[in-house]
């Protein structure tokens, strides 16, 4: 992680030089830290913002290692209910409940001889953090209602972009199974992180979509791109496909795309959660805080209709209210261990030692 001062610009280097190093160092990393995982068989855990290309990576690095020829199974557990994930990962045998009439094969099965990539894994309730751990310690899977267990060849994948540890630390997910993921960790820079991509990512997205609609793609004027290269991208690759999604959608076919036509872009972020993207931006390190404020401001545009919200953002309903819920106990567990550190305090005496500045007062 990088830990240059980007305010310091009186050290004869520019900020923006200290940003684009930064921004080469992200990139090349992030490459070889895949190609480095390609060339084993470890379980990896790909780490970075929503949207930034985390299943997209899982994929790379399954289409460059030896298990390619198989086949590439992906469960995204923020689009399922706790008991229908049990049964998408595992299978489950006919009559195991109500609605089981016919037996149904697991993602692990299906995924036999290639790669499973399990997506937003902090969504894995606890219960099925346990069922998870067993299957992946001993290479064996039992689908819901069978006692019969069935051996499993599968190169497991998981994407999060919580961050893993904290939630282990307050007890929500499960230390062993974080380290059985957590094999190798690459992480997935967020996009603007990465500049340089920009130009490739906007042509890829706008001729996909013009080949899509069957007309011409329309081309940047390059204000346009300048303003998308200074624009923080919280959603990352995701939100930039959306952004051009809307500019073609709504602007003649082949007629080049103007800055202006991006202004919505800013309209969205106010105040605060504009403070939140330049820091970000600046220290050059995702941040949680960021994802929560444009949660919130979704939320608030949208008069509290969650799945309007939660389309905004690009997050299914429930990946939204879960990620609220867990900034919220987050929150709550802040407020009760300051309580607790000074109800401490107060029963042991003034305690020099005690400086913990973190309490705040
Ligand atoms: N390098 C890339 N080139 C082209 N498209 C990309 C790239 N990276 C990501 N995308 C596109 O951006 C979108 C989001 O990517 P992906 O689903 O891999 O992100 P994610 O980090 O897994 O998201 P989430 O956190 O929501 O699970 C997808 O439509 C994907 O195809």
């Amino acid at each position: 992680m990088s830990s240059a001062a980007p305010d310091r610009r009186d050290d004869g280097h520019s900020s923006a030089a200290v940003a684009s190093s930064r921004t080469h160092s992200a990139q090349a990393e992030f490459q070889q830290q895949l190609e480095r995982a390609a060339g084993s068989d470890a379980t990896v855990l790909f780490t970075g913002e929503s949207g930034s290309g985390k299943t997209r990576a899982a994929a790379a690095l399954h289409g460059l290692g030896a298990r390619r020829g198989g086949p590439f199974v992906g469960v995204h557990l923020g689009s399922l209910t706790p008991s229908l994930i049990e049964s998408e990962l595992f299978g489950h045998v006919r009559g195991a409940f109500t609605d089981a009439v016919r037996d149904r094969t697991g993602a692990f099965r299906r995924a036999q001889g290639g790669t499973l990539v399990l997506d937003d894994v902090d969504l894995l309730p606890l219960e099925l953090q346990v069922k998870l751990l067993r299957t992946v310690q001993e290479r064996v899977v039992e689908p819901v209602g069978s006692e019969a267990a069935e051996p499993i060849d599968v190169r497991l994948c998981a994407t999060t972009n919580a961050d893993l540890r904290q939630l282990v630390r307050s007890g929500r997910f499960r230390e062993d199974l974080y380290f059985r993921l957590a094999v190798v960790v690459v992480h997935v820079p967020p996009l603007r992180a990465r500049p340089d991509e920009l130009p490739e990512l906007v042509t890829g997205a706008v001729q996909r979509r013009a080949a899509r609609a069957k007309v011409a793609p329309r081309t940047l004027t390059p204000a346009a791109l300048e303003r998308l290269a200074a624009h923080p991208w919280p959603g990352n690759v995701r939100e930039l496909e959306n952004a051009l999604e809307r500019v073609c959608a709504l602007g003649p076919a082949g007629r080049p795309i103007e800055a202006s036509e991006f202004d919505f872009l800013t309209e969205g972020l106010v105040g605060e959660e504009r403070r939140i993207a330049r820091e970000a931006i600046a220290s050059g390190v995702s941040s949680a805080d960021l994802e929560v404020a444009m949660i919130e401001e979704a939320l608030e545009q949208q008069r509290g209709n969650v799945s309007a919200a939660a389309r905004a953002v690009g997050l299914t309903r429930r990946a939204l209210e879960y990620r609220l819920e867990r900034a919220q106990k987050e929150e709550q567990d802040q407020v009760d261990r300051s309580a607790a550190r000074r109800a401490a305090r107060d029963e042991g005496g003034a305690d020099a030692s005690d400086s913990n500045p973190a309490d705040g007062a």
